[in-house]
């Protein structure tokens, strides 16, 4: 039995004749970090939302530890909204302490917490400042560092990771994994997927305002089918096309990248390739989570 804190269950909404989310499932659980990726449109921004009760769903439910979210609970989470919503003129403490507040904290432990988290995040030399004088990327640390400093039961996190140089992002990839292995449930959304490929517990790929696969990594890997990559340099164009089982994703110079069927024989594709000459490289591999991405998009493309 996993210990699930937050459900969305069959969720719906629709913006006029657009549908956003057509029965968008799945849970998030105590000390997991939860990948939430696809394309540009596909409803992830709208899910939060409505996990938040920023929107309002038109059916389904959100469920927060197996009942009914309320008010009380969404209190709780820590949200980085989409949209970044910081008072420009308030200095990153008093802004950080203010926060803290408005989610019940006292004065002394806000200060305590928002103080330790401007040191957390890298924000130490920029206390003082004024929202509006930093950079794109230091607004975005004080944003991150907003929806941490109330110690939040579950993290809710509209790409967290844009805009970030490459010291942050290692700052808050171990800041959330830390914040999981203290049991918090973190979601968050990402295009960066090599990053929740290393990062997450588990994935979900969404995709028309449904989830079309959810699990580990490992799982989704497992359920792709397996590619080929054949280096023979002297196959001339097509060399690898109407073989049975055999689909041709691509070709990089002599590099031809495919995907077999389950089944297909691919010693039929090396026979295949060695009738063209030398072949230099020959090897299976599962899917990556850019690669499954890709499938489901295609998959987008296709049904459209
Ligand atoms: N306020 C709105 N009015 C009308 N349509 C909207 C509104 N907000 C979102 N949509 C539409 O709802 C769908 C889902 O959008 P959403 O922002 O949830 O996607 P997303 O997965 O977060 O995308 P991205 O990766 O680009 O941030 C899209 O078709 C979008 O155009």
């Amino acid at each position: 039995m996993h210990d699930t804190v937050l459900a969305v269950d069959r969720i719906a909404k629709r913006y006029g004749d657009v549908v956003a989310l057509d029965g968008m499932t799945f849970d998030v659980r105590a000390g997991e970090l939860f990948g939430f990726v696809g394309s540009n449109g596909a409803g992830k921004t709208t899910t939060m939302r409505i996990v938040l009760g920023v929107l309002a769903a038109d059916a389904g439910e959100v469920r927060w530890r197996g009942r009914p979210i309320t008010l009380a609970d969404r209190r709780r989470i820590g949200y980085l909204p989409e949209e970044r919503g910081l008072y420009p003129r308030m200095r990153v403490l008093d802004h950080l302490v203010y926060l803290g507040e408005l989610h019940g904290m006292g004065t002394n432990a806000a200060i305590g917490a928002a103080e330790r988290w401007i040191s957390r995040i890298g924000l130490r030399a920029h206390r003082d400042d004024r929202v509006q004088q930093l950079s794109l990327g230091n607004q975005q640390r004080v944003q991150l560092a907003a929806a941490l400093v109330h110690a939040p039961e579950a993290l809710v996190l509209d790409e967290p990771f844009s805009g970030l140089d490459p010291v942050a992002v290692d700052v808050l990839a171990a800041v959330l994994r830390e914040r999981a292995e203290a049991g918090v449930p973190v979601i968050f959304s990402s295009h960066q997927l090599d990053l929740v490929e290393r990062l997450c517990d588990r994935v979900g790929i969404v995709r028309s305002g449904r989830m079309v696969a959810c699990g580990t990594v490992d799982e989704l890997r497992a359920g792709g089918s397996a590619r080929l990559t054949v280096t023979a340099p002297q196959a001339p164009p097509g060399w690898a096309d109407g073989l049975p089982g055999v689909r041709v994703l691509g070709t990089e110079g002599p590099r031809t990248l495919l995907e077999l069927a389950d089944g297909a024989d691919d010693q039929s594709v090396l026979r295949a390739a060695l009738a063209t000459g030398p072949v230099q490289e020959f090897s299976r591999h599962r899917p990556s989570l850019t690669e499954l991405f890709r499938d489901a998009v295609t998959a987008e493309t296709r049904a459209a």
